[in-house]
């Protein structure tokens, strides 16, 4: 059974959590950030991990376009989706669910929404300025959730 985990990421945390997962499935994971590698083939895997951040209510256009791309393909796979967000309960939610087409969404094994970390020191002055405006002067984070990441592995384990 071969998996892998492939992901957009702006300023790191998803791929910090794409490797927090790999942890936690195993060695022979592969890992590959879709924003900096070319697109991998599918056929050699039987699980297929997709995850990416989400920024003014959407997630990066590389994963969109790939999600779409390889929609059929996917279909035939087992699969796991996952974001990195600020947003919380019902919002988080829902922005889990418009991040990947309703098909692949409906079918993947589990999806999880795994938290946010937020680097202001490589960001750049707009994003800085947005982050004050949305967040105001609480600047809390809810950090990556290492729970979700076990209970994401796990449920891809377990079938
Ligand atoms: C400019 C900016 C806009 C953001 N917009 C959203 C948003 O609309 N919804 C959300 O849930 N999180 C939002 N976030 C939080 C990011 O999704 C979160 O920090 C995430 O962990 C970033 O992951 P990355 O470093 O892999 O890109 C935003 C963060 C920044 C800096």
């Amino acid at each position: 059974m071969k998996t892998i985990i492939i992901y957009t990421s702006k300023y790191g945390c998803t791929e910090k959590a794409a490797y927090l997962l790999k942890n936690q499935l195993g060695d022979e994971t592969e890992v590959v950030n879709l924003m900096h590698a070319k697109e991998p083939t599918l056929e050699r895997y039987d699980t297929v991990i997709l995850g990416g951040s989400i920024y003014f209510g959407k997630i990066q256009k590389q994963m969109m376009d790939f999600a779409s791309k390889y929609q059929n393909e996917l279909a035939k796979k087992r699969v796991g989706l996952f974001i990195c967000a600020g947003a919380k309960g019902e919002q988080a939610i829902l922005e889990l669910k418009s991040s990947f087409p309703e098909k692949l969404y409906n079918q993947s094994i589990t999806k999880e929404v795994f938290g946010d970390e937020i680097y202001e020191e490589k960001m750049t002055a707009l994003d800085r300025v947005v982050l004050r405006v949305v967040k105001g002067k609480n600047k809390s984070v809810n950090g990556l959730s290492k729970e979700t990441i076990e209970r994401f592995a796990l449920a891809l384990k377990k079938r």
